[in-house]
């Protein structure tokens, strides 16, 4: 099973979940050039996700399609139950990157991961991934899973840096993916990123993308407007200089857009 690369720049589709409006968004967003589209059972959004990419003239090859497993479908004959009623409702026959939801519920590393093991043996997954997991619920995943780890994606931007997640990612040798890289809109007002926003004659936006990206990390912001798809995809032509990195880097304030004093493991 040839592997595959996983683009720096993919598009997320959380909260799309009007049928018409995420077939359109994937649709656009493929026609502006992204080639990675981010999308999950639990959003509900898979069908209308894989007809806006049968829209499109792009090659099925060319397009990097990641989902996930429901925390709850996490048992062994689920896993595999789940992953082909992805494929079923995606319009595909392989998955590019299957993730763990979330390692609650039905997770169990062993009989979870024996599960990804086997999809990806059988050859209906070009990749494994995981997200959401803490430093210690990777170190046990990585002791149970055979298949490399392509990816962890976690909420980060510059008000949840994730600097552990992102070092361990580094010596671990599996990409970090920032999930909600715009903490969901909120980017936006923060003076610091205004300021070298300006600087740059980019936006807010652009600059928590391309300083995610200055990281190493691959970036998957959501949109639903074109004018933000295409905004979002030429943040990568931005360079930040030392100085605008190291002024993001000091940024002390949290802010998490996803909470995970919820999870029981936290
Ligand atoms: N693994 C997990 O547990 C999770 C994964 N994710 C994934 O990550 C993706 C991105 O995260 P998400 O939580 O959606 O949040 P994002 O940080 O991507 O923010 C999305 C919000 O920002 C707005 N926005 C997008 N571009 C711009 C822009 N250039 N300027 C101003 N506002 C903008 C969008 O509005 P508009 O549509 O109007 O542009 C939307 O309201 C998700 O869609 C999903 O695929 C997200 C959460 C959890």
């Amino acid at each position: 099973m040839p592997r595959k690369t996983i683009p720096k720049i993919g598009v997320g589709t959380y909260e799309n979940t009007d049928p018409e409006v995420c077939k359109a968004s994937v649709e656009t967003a493929l026609n502006l050039g992204y080639r990675h589209v981010d999308t999950a059972e639990m959003y509900e959004n898979e069908a209308a996700v894989g007809e806006g990419i049968a829209a499109t003239d792009c090659d099925r090859d060319d397009v990097f399609i990641s989902t996930k497993i429901h925390s709850a479908n996490l048992g062994y004959e689920d896993v595999l139950t789940h992953a082909r009623e992805s494929c079923d409702r995606l319009g595909v026959d392989v998955l590019d990157l299957l993730y763990v939801h979330w390692p609650i519920r039905a997770y169990d590393p062993e009989e979870t991961l024996s599960a990804f093991d086997e999809l990806y043996d059988r050859g209906l997954i070009r990749h494994v991934g995981l997200s959401n997991f803490t430093p210690a619920l990777l170190e046990t995943a990585l002791e149970a899973l055979d298949a490399p780890l392509l990816a962890h994606q976690v909420e980060c931007h510059p008000l949840l840096q994730q600097k552990e997640l992102r070092k361990f990612a580094r010596e671990h040798g599996h990409r970090f993916v920032a999930y909600s890289p715009l903490a969901k809109g909120s980017v936006t007002e923060m003076p610091e990123l205004v300021d070298i926003a300006d600087k740059h004659g980019a936006t807010p936006a652009q600059v928590s993308l391309a300083w995610l990206l200055s990281k190493e990390c691959v970036v998957i912001p959501k949109s639903s407007s074109e004018s933000h798809l295409r905004e979002n995809f030429e943040a990568r032509r931005i360079s930040l200089d030392k100085t605008d990195i190291e002024r993001i880097d000091g940024i002390d304030r949290t802010t998490r857009q996803v909470d995970f004093e919820a999870a029981p493991w936290s």
